[in-house]
């Protein structure tokens, strides 16, 4: 039933009380093969540092000694990334989903409801209209729309993006009735039109309305300021007065607005639309932001106070969704009751678009985002990769048997919202839980929600919830469910690599780290695939080893590799 099965061989399947399958787990093949041929390489592996240790005993010369010094210890790490990837060839799995099947067990009325976090934090380098793009594309997915509540995090805090969004509200109800009535696949509006999909009046008129947002946009973006005559009514009015002249990026109080209301807003057919709000926290410049991880925590509290749905989706701006279905497949195994006491999360993988066929910064990041995945899959679970994952809120606080208690009742993961989320409370809680000296002295990034301390908070969030005693599931569907954006500059490719060896060391070298910590809570396949991330930086130790001495050993004359003849 349901439940992960260690390397076994056959398919498994959830039929819960003799309904159909919500979805199955197989090994995949060549694992057995994979282990025969690690032994041998492992014996290769000794046999060479074996070799090096002796010659390092041997050495007669400082030149000599430092030469074997530095291939041992550059062999060492690398013998430490093999030994750490082993773990994801123990048990790979492959997992499908029946949504199909979901209608069949589950009424529409029983769907929870979901809460979709967008974050972004910078209009220049994110563009407002991709992040209305990625907004719209989960606004209209296949789910019933009025359990949908989407929360913008506007990090850059600017008006601009708050003007894309209320422009995109709009749109929207034009939007989404559309993307229903003719069944579409790509809800992004820029991804649909780029196909071409303009034969009817009716896309061509959906055309013109999108081309007319998108131009006001840009101008706005352009001019880097909304003015008077961009702004169409006294509502609108308001909420840009709080942009007053004090407000920088950096130092601004927290605006919250509530731009579609899923109680009140009709779309042009007259259905429902989803709850769409806008949400920059405070900041000031004595108090910590925590970046991304803070953004989020803000989060899980406004929506905590406005809609506090049980299951949560984190997006990056660009990760538009590719297939309106995705929240059903997740649903698969978070409404199963197998499944659901210890499942933290359903992790998709992150693919890009618009990668060239050389990939010459390796931006795909195939191994990272989709192979490995599946090594960890077959054992706890994935970990978190920052965007495409839907959380059970319940995770957030604490392990699955021990709930950590947040300091207001309203912040509860089971709490339930009983006032509209625009009545005078719940806006005057969802503020004053988005300040900035809200978390001081309190559990929030060391206990509950997103963990501070690392600049990689995707990384560190997933592993301390699966030290915690969570489980989590691959879900990697033929048709990819999110297709993200890729660095595409050598400058922008380095610097993000440098950001995640930074935060990826900074939890390494922590009381958590996966080695030790981590070892520790769960299990040592678990803690060296964890490991492995962690240490991702050191692989520059042999790599400008081997890069350059062996050529200056050759022009120097001394000799680092073994003659074949003596050998041993
Ligand atoms: O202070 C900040 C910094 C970033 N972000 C947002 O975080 C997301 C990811 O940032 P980005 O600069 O695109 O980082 P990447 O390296 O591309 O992102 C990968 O690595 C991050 C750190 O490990 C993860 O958070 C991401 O989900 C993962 O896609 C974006 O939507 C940003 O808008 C914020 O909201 N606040
Ligand atoms: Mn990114």
């Amino acid at each position: 039933m349901g439940a992960r099965q260690q390397g076994g061989s056959a398919i498994q399947a959830t039929s819960t009380g003799g309904h159909p399958s919500l979805h199955t787990v197989k090994p995949l093949g060549r694992t057995l093969f994979n282990r025969v041929f690690a032994t041998i390489y492992a014996l290769s592996i000794l046999a060479l540092l074996f070799y090096h240790a002796k010659t390092l005993f041997y050495s007669t010369t400082l030149v000599s000694f430092s030469v074997t010094l530095a291939l041992l210890i550059s062999d060492l790490v690398l013998a430490f990334f093999w030994v750490s990837t082993q773990t994801f060839r123990m048990f790979p799995v492959y997992r499908k989903q029946f949504p199909e099947n979901l209608k069949k067990i589950m009424e529409r009325s029983d769907f929870p409801a979901l809460d979709v976090f967008i974050c972004t934090a910078d209009p220049y380098k994110e563009p407002p209209i991709s992040v209305v793009n990625t907004a719209l594309s989960v606004m209209a997915y296949d789910y019933p729309t009025e359990k949908i509540s989407v929360y913008v995090s506007d990090d850059g805090g600017s008006a601009l993006t708050l003007f894309a969004f209320m422009e995109a509200s709009k749109f929207a109800t034009h939007w989404l009735p559309f993307c229903k009535k003719n069944n579409i696949l790509e809800r992004s509006p820029e991804a649909y039109f780029e196909l071409n999909h303009t034969c009817t009046s009716e896309a061509v008129n959906i055309k013109i309305i999108y081309e007319s947002m998108k131009v006001k946009v840009e101008r706005v973006l352009e001019r880097g300021k909304v003015e008077d005559e961009n702004i169409t009514s006294g509502q609108e009015r308001e909420a840009f007065n709080k942009w007053a002249d004090s407000f920088t990026r950096q130092d601004h109080p927290a605006v919250i607005q509530v731009l579609l209301d899923a109680s009140k807003d009709k779309d042009i057919a007259g259905y429902s639309m989803p709850n769409l709000i806008y949400v920059s926290r405070e900041k000031n410049k004595a108090s910590p932001h925590h970046f991304k991880a803070g953004a989020l925590n803000a989060l899980l509290r406004v929506s905590g106070c406005m809609t506090n749905a049980p299951i949560i989706l984190t997006l990056d701006c660009d990760s538009c969704s590719n297939d309106p279905e995705t929240p059903l497949r997740a649903m698969c195994y978070l409404s199963d009751p197998e499944t659901r006491p210890q499942l933290a999360y359903v992790q998709f993988p992150q693919i890009f678009r618009g990668i060239n066929k050389s990939d010459i910064y390796n931006a795909e990041f195939k191994r990272l985002y989709q192979i490995n995945v599946m090594g960890f899959d077959g054992l706890s679970g994935p970990n978190y990769l920052g965007t495409g994952c839907f959380f059970q809120r319940r995770a957030f606080y604490g392990s699955p048997s021990s709930l950590a208690s947040p300091e207001i009742p309203e912040l509860a993961p089971d709490y339930i919202v009983d006032k509209p989320i625009q009545s005078q409370s719940v806006l005057a809680k969802a503020h004053q839980v988005a300040t900035c000296n809200y978390e001081s002295r309190s559990n929030w990034g060391s206990k509950i929600g997103f963990r501070y301390g690392s600049l990689s908070e995707d990384y560190h969030t997933g592993f301390r919830m699966q030290c915690e005693g969570w489980k989590s599931i691959f879900c990697d569907p033929d048709r990819p469910a999110f297709l993200g954006d890729v660095p595409i500059t050598l400058n922008d490719a380095l610097n993000q690599q440098k950001r995640w060896s930074i935060g990826l060391l900074e939890v390494g070298f922590s009381k958590y780290s996966p080695a030790t910590f981590g070892v520790k809570a769960i299990g040592l396949l678990m803690g060296l695939a964890y490991a492995q991330s962690a240490f991702w930086a050191i692989w520059s130790i042999p790599i400008t080893t081997y890069a350059f001495l062996p050529q200056l050993a050759l022009l120097n004359k001394v000799y680092i590799f073994p003659k074949v003849r003596y050998f041993f």
